[in-house]
């Protein structure tokens, strides 16, 4: 953790973990280099939607010998932000009850500091203040009825959801009450997704078996520890210690039952769901870097302790959350979103969704070790504009956690 605690404030607080880190990273051969490293696109495989709940074996063949890494030319990428989105705040009653979304400000963007900074130890030129944009275009999320391409967009509404039902989860208060609840779901290629919030385009659905999910952390686990792999786990972003790209596993020749890259198969398993939510098409969707998706470890058990993230926005387009862990494996965490006041804990082989401008933090751990999947995924925008303040009572709100049972 190269910087110093942020608060994600709108002074400049805040972090954009993919700008951050694409500053320097570990070279997988070791020493440093700048990045980002061109690797094999996968947006062709992940054209080929496919069922979500399909059966995923990765029962892994043992990694064999392999290099991990590669001559990489350093290209830089610049972040931009969407002079057009829609402004997402915090709710300005200070209810602490997850039950009560957080209204929208429909609002020009005004000009301002951008969200994320570059980090402190390399100062960069002051980003020119935006122009205000005449029109602000509402959420793009659409479902089968709806025209990505359409005005509808600028209308000062998102257009609704075709939702299926309602599902039940169950919320704690921030006195650790529990209580349950419902909300919208909508079915995507026969997947159940569980929509926390429609209005920024956050939502949950199932992805892998208890047992799929053991694979995998098993598989990563063998890897950072095989000789082959060898370099253990790899720090790649500002605010986490343990990280490994998938595409490690595949330079090591780790595969799936069916052959398959993991990382690619989990890319158009999860992106057939992610385009089909958002109205965009799922080859338009790839992973931001090579080192994307990769998996995150938090323990109490290491030295010092990594016990979660500090709060930040990812910086791409989409992000997708995916547990790899039993909730019983660990205490506390969570996936904390400001703008909704709420903790979204997901239970084993759910992935979570949300908007890469989302500010959000990795609620720590007080117990036992948690494992994710995550990605940082680009090809279509949202266009949604965090404005919530990072002034409130988050401690608080960081309480009210969301869980959804299938
Ligand atoms: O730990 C979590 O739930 C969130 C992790 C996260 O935000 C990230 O890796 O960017
Ligand atoms: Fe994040």
């Amino acid at each position: 953790m190269g910087n110093s605690p942020s608060d994600g404030s709108e002074d400049g607080g805040c972090d954009d973990l993919t700008t951050v880190y694409n500053e320097i990273i570990p070279c997988p051969v070791g020493g440093t280099l700048p990045i980002e490293e061109p690797m094999p696109d996968v947006s062709a495989d992940v054209s080929l939607a496919s069922n979500a709940n399909m059966m995923f074996s990765p029962a892994l063949k043992s990694p064999s010998l392999g290099t991990s890494g590669s001559a990489f030319s350093p290209v830089r990428r610049t972040r931009k932000r969407s002079k057009k989105a829609l402004a997402i705040s915090s709710s300005s009653s200070s209810s602490s009850s997850s039950l009560v979304s957080p209204p929208l400000q429909h609002q020009q963007p005004q000009p301002q500091a951008p969200l994320g900074h570059p980090p402190r130890s390399k100062p960069k030129p002051k980003p020119k203040p935006k122009p205000k944009s005449k029109s602000i275009f509402g959420f793009n999320q659409h479902d089968e009825n709806v025209d990505p391409n359409s005005n509808s967009a600028s209308s000062s509404h998102p257009p609704p959801i075709q939702t299926s039902g309602t599902v039940s989860y169950v919320c704690h208060d921030d006195e650790d009450n529990p209580q349950t609840s419902s909300c919208d779901a909508k079915t995507i290629n026969g997947t159940k997704c569980y929509i926390i919030d429609a209005k920024t385009g956050c939502f949950v659905f199932q992805l892998l078996t208890p047992e799929e999910c053991r694979s995998l952390i098993q598989s990563a686990e063998s890897h950072v520890q095989s000789s082959a792999g060898g370099s253990g786990w790899r720090k790649l972003y500002t605010y986490t210690k343990m990280d490994l790209p998938m595409q490690d596993l595949a330079n090591a020749g780790v595969v799936d039952e069916q052959g398959q890259n993991i990382k690619e198969s989990l890319m158009r398993r999860i992106c057939s769901v992610v385009a089909s939510y958002y109205g965009c098409s799922a080859s338009a969707l790839r992973p931001r870097t090579w080192k994307e998706p990769h998996f995150l470890k938090y323990s109490t058990d290491v030295a010092p302790p990594h016990c979660g993230v500090e709060m930040h926005y990812d910086g791409c387009n989409i992000t997708w959350n995916l547990m790899l862990s039993d909730e019983t494996d660990y205490d506390g965490g969570g996936t904390y979103i400001r703008c909704l006041r709420k903790t979204v804990k997901l239970l084993q082989g759910q992935v979570l969704i949300h908007p890469g401008e989302l500010f959000h933090k990795g609620v720590d751990i007080t117990r036992g070790t948690r494992y994710l999947a995550v990605c940082f995924v680009d090809g279509h925008d949202p266009e949604i504009q965090d404005i919530s303040s990072s002034k409130g009572n988050h401690e608080l709100w960081e309480k009210n956690t969301v869980t959804y049972f299938s």
